[in-house]
């Protein structure tokens, strides 16, 4: 059989690939960075997209579809704009054999894209919200390890961008869109995160407020952001020349936002819930929620084989009636004993045995991939039992995820905790001063006490350094006199750290 062979605690990067290569999500391809995203992941991608597009039209955001590529003069329209973001950008310099006259970049995102045509649609009041989303791929070509899901060149998301009247209108639109990633990750993908705003070091240099859902990955100790939803303020207004006229026939510049999410969420997902058998999937997106096993023993007569395998299709059929994803693995060139192995593999919440005693006695046995339990139901009852068990397991593995985070969730007053927490793979409450100087200075002090003179590439390695991952809008009580956990000086807030992605 092949077993994954490797436990999660041992060996996290070795199981990870193992785990998403024997659940046949992922295959490799030529091309460092970029993965083929199988069925079994891109059904996952789907059930993320369904809900989320649904969501996000009843926000009155409409879909559309602009170009994939962007002209050289128009992406470096503003240098301000893609500074430090120059070095992975991908670019189209040939036709054929000839030279294009402009070098033409591929979307690393679509500001540049969108924005001119925002100017030309926006002229009065009336124009606005102007509220469009695109589903599509992205490419930045990026150096750090890449890691399917996490960190490819190329990914799918939905960019959404919107244009307001109002500051407040536009400010309602990215908590809006934040509530609606915290919603993808607790209750579609089971994993909590923790929302907040980005620090001024952090945030996208083209807004004025960027917001962030932040996961925690039990398995690295390491976090990553979930998605981001960000308030542009009105700098690509004024940087695109959008102008409207307003009530009082005056010229106003529009309110703008973006955000984001990505395929670095089903990553996420595999990360906090797979085990040492395999993935283990959230009922809500898995591509199946159960599979049917017929137990056929060599033995038995054909009458009884048909008897047995006409049960367990009745079996199926049943569940398909109430609408839940079913398999029946009627396979007979493999063994139930690989057909177990190779389900768990795929993470599927709950396996059907049906063996011969159960076609006499009218039963299945259910087995729940989430903790092994082992039940044996009447068939009349399968159906409704599957049902309530499936919601079960989904709400199991949200609070064991929980769980594991807010063991690993502690609090710091002194720098002389700070790193020793970090080795612990915790995430990192302290109070702090918010300055960049000093968040600057912890990162490097975090990353220099860490690797103890040992060498890192900070191009290519994931980084032992630790930076802040959001100012949490939950905000513990900070007394007056608090003092930062860093700089010694009266400290301004709470502040979340962690090593990420
Ligand atoms: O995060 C989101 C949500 C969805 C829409 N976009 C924003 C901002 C994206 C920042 N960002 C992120 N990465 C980038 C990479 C690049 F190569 C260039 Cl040229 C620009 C950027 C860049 O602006
Ligand atoms: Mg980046």
């Amino acid at each position: 059989l092949l077993g994954i062979d490797v436990s999660k605690k041992d060996n996290f990067a070795l199981w990870y690939t193992r785990v998403i290569t024997y659940s046949e999500m992922i295959d490799y391809y030529d091309i460092s960075g970029c993965y083929i995203l199988r069925p079994w992941a891109y059904s996952i991608w789907e059930s993320i997209q369904r809900w989320l597009d649904a969501e996000i039209k009843e926000l009155g955001v409409e879909n559309s579809y602009f170009p994939l590529f962007v002209p050289k003069s128009v992406l470096e329209r503003e240098k301000d704009h893609i500074e430090g973001f120059a070095p992975e950008v991908a670019w189209v310099t040939k036709s054929g054999d000839s030279d294009l006259a402009e070098p033409i970049a591929i979307r690393p995102t679509s500001e540049t894209i969108m924005y001119p045509l925002f100017k030309k649609w926006i002229r009065s009041h009336r124009d606005l919200p102007l509220s469009l989303n695109q589903w599509s791929n992205v490419v930045r070509w990026e150096f750090k390890d890449p890691t399917p899901f996490l960190r490819s060149r190329e990914f799918l998301w939905q960019e959404g961008h919107t244009a307001h009247a109002t500051f407040e209108e536009s400010q309602k639109m990215v908590m809006d869109v934040l509530n609606l990633y915290k919603k993808v990750y607790e209750e579609l993908l089971a994993v909590p995160v923790i929302q907040g705003r980005k620090t001024e070091m952090e945030r996208f240099p083209g807004g004025d407020i960027t917001t962030t859902v932040e996961a925690y990955i039990h398995g690295s100790g390491r976090s990553v952001q979930g998605a981001t939803s960000h308030n542009l303020g009105q700098n690509f207004g004024k940087m695109f020349e959008i102008q409207y006229e307003d009530k009082a026939g005056g010229h106003a510049v529009p309110w703008q936002t973006s955000w984001g999410l990505t395929t670095r969420s089903i990553g996420v997902m595999i990360m906090a819930h797979g085990d040492d058998k395999g993935l283990v999937l959230p009922p809500r997106v898995a591509p199946k929620q159960v599979v049917v096993i017929p137990i056929v023993k060599a033995s038995l007569s054909a009458e009884n084989k048909a008897a047995l395998q006409s049960y367990a299709e009745r079996i199926t059929t049943d569940l398909k009636a109430a609408k839940i994803r079913v398999h029946l693995d009627h396979r007979d060139n493999y063994t139930p004993g690989w057909k177990y192995n190779h389900w768990e593999q795929k993470g599927v919440p709950l396996r059907l045995e049906v063996g011969p005693m159960d076609l006499d006695k009218g039963t299945a046995r259910m087995v729940r991939r989430d903790s092994g339990l082992k039940v044996d139901l009447a068939a009349e009852a399968v159906v409704h039992t599957v049902l309530h068990v499936l919601e079960e397991i989904q709400a199991n593995l949200f609070a064991k995820c929980k769980a594991e985070r807010d063991k690993k969730l502690v609090k710091v007053w002194e720098w002389r905790d700070f790193v020793p927490a970090l080795e612990e793979k915790c995430v990192i409450l302290t109070p702090f001063v918010n300055e960049t100087e000093w968040e600057e200075e912890v990162k490097r002090r975090s990353r220099e006490e860490a690797l103890a003179g040992e060498s890192e590439d900070a191009r290519t390695a994931t980084s032992a350094a630790a930076k802040t991952l959001c100012i949490p809008f939950d905000q513990p009580d900070l007394p007056p006199g608090t003092k930062c956990f860093v700089s010694g000086k009266e400290a301004t807030c709470w502040v979340l750290w962690g090593r990420s992605y």
